[in-house]
């Protein structure tokens, strides 16, 4: 006789509609792996009304938690989204010994430490394997094969409606509403997409990412942020032409044991030679960087259905294996300030009126000098759009640049270069905020 494990599901969207296909379609394979039943016993709604498309569904939907409760199941999996009730709802259940599985960036961002507590406290398990990378194992990969690495770098891209944004951008100069528009349609973005485009999603999954690497918690209001409302399809090709894909990068780096931490998340350029440039549409890459692993890197699709069901039913397969204690974490760590690792920028700037390739050059060399690696000219019909890459250049020197110019619109984004992350300059020397 196979062992049954009662399911309840939190939420039908985009994931949850994906983890009852996924545990309907793929049964035989489970249970052959496994050796257990995988039932879900109740799922939880917010519109009863809406039609689920879903064979079977309707007889165990319900609006009601105290109903999912009432069923007593082996896990609950969380895919509501946001803190609230999703913080009370798992807390309710873990007290009635629950496992709990749970896809939510926000809510593991903000609220994990409490949460791994309380999983200690009450003896059940806590996975989130689905809130950072969508279907790519990252989070167990560092809990379970990175335990005796001093894990001092990661980077990547953390967002997949924003990196198929820039890629459609860039590619086929659609214009920023139409992509996200169509991200929304493909279930990549989060049900207030603000949290994508303006960076906060990648901030969620860098802060969990943080937690586990360097066992710090470094609240979310503590990481510099940019999103990528500001980026112009003019932007993306003078970056283009100038050797480098603009992507929204997140990364963070610890100085020593228990040392500051620097991390960010902004557009960044990368050389188009480099294998982060090629990950396009709604991919995400990671790269850990351990002193014995040396480094690693994982490409997959960071959101979607699929991808993301999958990580939600390996951690529910998975629950009840092995069980990892989450050890302390530093909830007060030194954070410097984020954006002032990159000494190599690229300025854009959009000018009122025609401007003349000797002309600019000539006043480029003048004011530059060596600090100017490269630049490139997008003569439009009003306007001209301009781009550098100027390396060790101050604000005041950039300021006074501008101020030679009917500007438009500028910008000033870091450039990733170096065989590593980084050309930073000792931590010593960078602008400090003490959390
Ligand atoms: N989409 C993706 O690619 C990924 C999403 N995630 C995370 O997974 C979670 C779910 O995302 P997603 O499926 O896209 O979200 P959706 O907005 O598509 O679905 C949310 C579901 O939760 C239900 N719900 C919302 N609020 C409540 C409530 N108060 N009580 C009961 N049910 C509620 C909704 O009910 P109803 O159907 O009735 O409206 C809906 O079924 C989020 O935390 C998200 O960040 C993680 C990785 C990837
Ligand atoms: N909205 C998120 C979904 C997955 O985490 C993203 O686009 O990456």
């Amino acid at each position: 006789m196979m062992e049954k494990v009662k399911v309840a599901l939190l939420g039908l969207g985009t994931v949850g509609s994906g983890v009852w296909k996924m545990i309907s379609e793929n049964r035989d394979v489970i249970a052959r792996k496994t050796g257990k039943w995988y039932q879900i016993s109740s799922v939880l709604v917010k519109n009863p009304e809406k039609k689920r498309n879903l064979d079977g569904v309707e007889e165990v939907l319900t609006t009601d938690f105290s109903q999912v409760l009432a069923r007593d199941p082996d896990v609950l999996i969380e895919v509501i989204g946001g803190v609230e009730p999703a913080f009370s709802y798992i807390k309710k259940a873990m007290a009635k010994g629950c496992h709990i599985v749970t896809a939510n960036k926000e809510l593991m961002a903000k609220r994990g430490q409490e949460l791994e507590e309380l999983s200690g406290q009450y003896g059940v398990q806590l996975r989130y394997e689905a809130s950072v990378g969508g279907g790519i194992p990252v989070i167990s990969t560092i809990r379970h094969f990175l335990k005796a690495n001093r894990i001092y770098r990661f980077y990547g891209i953390l967002n997949g409606t924003t990196n198929y944004i820039l890629t459609r951008m860039s590619e086929e100069a659609c214009s920023f509403a139409d992509v996200l528009k169509d991200a929304q349609e493909k279930g990549y973005a989060e049900a207030d997409p603000s949290s994508d485009v303006e960076g906060l999603d990648a901030v969620y999954k860098l802060s969990i990412l943080m937690r586990l690497a360097f066992q710090v918690h470094v609240p979310v209001s503590q990481i510099p942020c940019q999103g990528i409302t500001d980026l112009s399809p003019q932007e993306l090709q003078l970056a283009e032409m100038l050797g480098y894909s603009v992507k929204l990068l997140a990364r963070a780096e610890q100085f020593g044991e228990n040392g500051p931490v620097s991390c960010s998340v902004l557009p960044t350029l990368v050389p188009l030679h480099y294998s982060l440039a090629s990950v396009r549409d709604v991919y995400n890459a990671v790269t850990i960087e351990g002193d014995y692993v040396q480094d690693l890197t994982f490409v997959g699709q960071g959101a979607g259905q699929k991808p993301t069901a999958s990580a939600v039913v390996e951690d529910l397969l998975n629950t009840g294996i092995s069980f990892e204690e989450e050890t302390g974490c530093q909830t007060n760590p030194w954070v410097l300030a984020g954006e002032d690792v990159f000494l190599t920028r690229f300025m854009w700037l959009k000018v009122r009126g025609q401007v003349t390739k000797p002309a600019l050059e000539a006043q480029l060399k003048e004011v530059f000098a060596s600090k100017l690696l490269r630049w490139a000219m997008l003569p439009e019909q009003a306007h001209t759009s301009i781009g550098l890459i100027v390396q060790g250049c101050n604000e005041q020197e950039r300021k006074d640049w501008l101020s030679r110019w009917d500007v438009e619109q500028s910008q000033n984004r870091p450039v990733l270069v170096g065989k590593t992350l980084l050309d930073r300059c000792p931590p010593l020397f960078l602008a400090k905020t003490k959390a």
